[in-house]
């Protein structure tokens, strides 16, 4: 995996005033942020705020009809969606999608190879070469391996290991992108609390030894109050506040926004997951 230096520099990303409408329904209504280098930036709000569609945004999916968006200065706003994953910005997703029948190694492999790889002529022409490159990637994919300790299931199809591992090896074929910005959609949905533990523990290795800037979307409150650097709360498409994580809890229209109560982020003891959503 690439290390990306260090360094107090312009924003990794910047999201400016964009709009996105689809006929009456505003699903982003003038919102901005910016992303900082190794910066861990979430996104949280009501379900339909517009969490999603931000990504979408970010990743090409959807085009909004105003604003501009920029990593590391390049404008992907006229970028097709392969464009901007090969510019480094890589995803994953609420739903894994990841090749069910394959191992996790060839599933990291292909990750790999759909936004780096070689071409057949090139593999043709300089068999040495694309051996050598071919090899270079696979050192980067046991890195990654190793890293999110993965080892003990490396030949195993991923459609048969448990749901935290198949989020993991998601994270790891994004990794294998050699991401500048990595985008985190509800990343421990759907696990248990010793699953989250691990997620929540590799999402600040990468953070902290890889140096990749993240934004999360993530409804664990519990998570996204002991990860992120910042947090931008939207209702209803339009931005609320951006903040630190005390800042934005003790926000008064974020708390009416989500509840009408207390932003409560602490552990539900009868929650059989995580357990910390918020609660009313
Ligand atoms: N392709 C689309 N066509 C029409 N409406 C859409 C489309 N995508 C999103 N929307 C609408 O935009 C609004 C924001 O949706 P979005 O999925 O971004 O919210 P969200 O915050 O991610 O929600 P959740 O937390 O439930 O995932 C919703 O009203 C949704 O129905």
């Amino acid at each position: 995996m690439t290390q990306q230096p260090k360094h107090a520099a312009d924003p990794v990303l910047r999201f400016d005033d964009v709009h996105l409408a689809f006929g009456q329904v505003r699903a982003i209504n003038g919102v901005s942020f910016h992303v900082d280098p190794d910066e861990l930036f979430a996104i949280i709000g009501p379900n339909g705020a517009g969490k999603t569609s931000v990504f979408n945004v970010l990743s090409g999916v959807y085009r909004p009809q105003q604003g501009r968006v920029s990593l590391h200065g390049t404008d992907i706003l006229s970028m097709a969606p392969p464009a901007i994953a090969r510019l480094g910005m890589a995803r994953t997703f609420q739903n894994i999608e990841l090749f069910a029948n394959l191992t996790v190694l060839d599933n990291l492999m292909l990750g790999r190879h759909q936004h780096i790889g070689y071409g057949v002529f090139s593999a043709l022409a300089w068999v040495g070469r694309a051996r050598k490159e071919e090899l270079r990637h696979r050192r980067v994919v046991e890195d990654i391996i190793d890293f999110l300790e993965l080892e003990q299931w490396r030949r195993m199809p991923v459609g048969l290991l448990p749901y935290g591992v198949q989020k993991r090896v998601e994270l790891g074929r994004a990794l294998a992108m050699d991401p500048k910005l990595l985008l985190l959609d509800e990343p421990v949905a759907g696990m248990n609390l010793e699953e989250t533990e691990d997620m929540a523990r590799f999402i600040l290795d990468i953070r902290e030894d890889l140096h990749i800037p993240i934004i999360m979307v993530e409804h664990d409150m519990g998570l996204v109050m002991d990860l992120a650097d910042r947090i931008l709360v939207v209702d209803f498409g339009t931005p609320i506040t951006t903040g630190t994580p005390t800042q934005v809890q003790q926000h008064p229209d974020v708390i009416r926004a989500y509840l009408g109560g207390d932003l409560d982020t602490t552990p539900d003891p009868t929650a059989e997951a995580s357990g910390t959503e918020v609660r009313a």
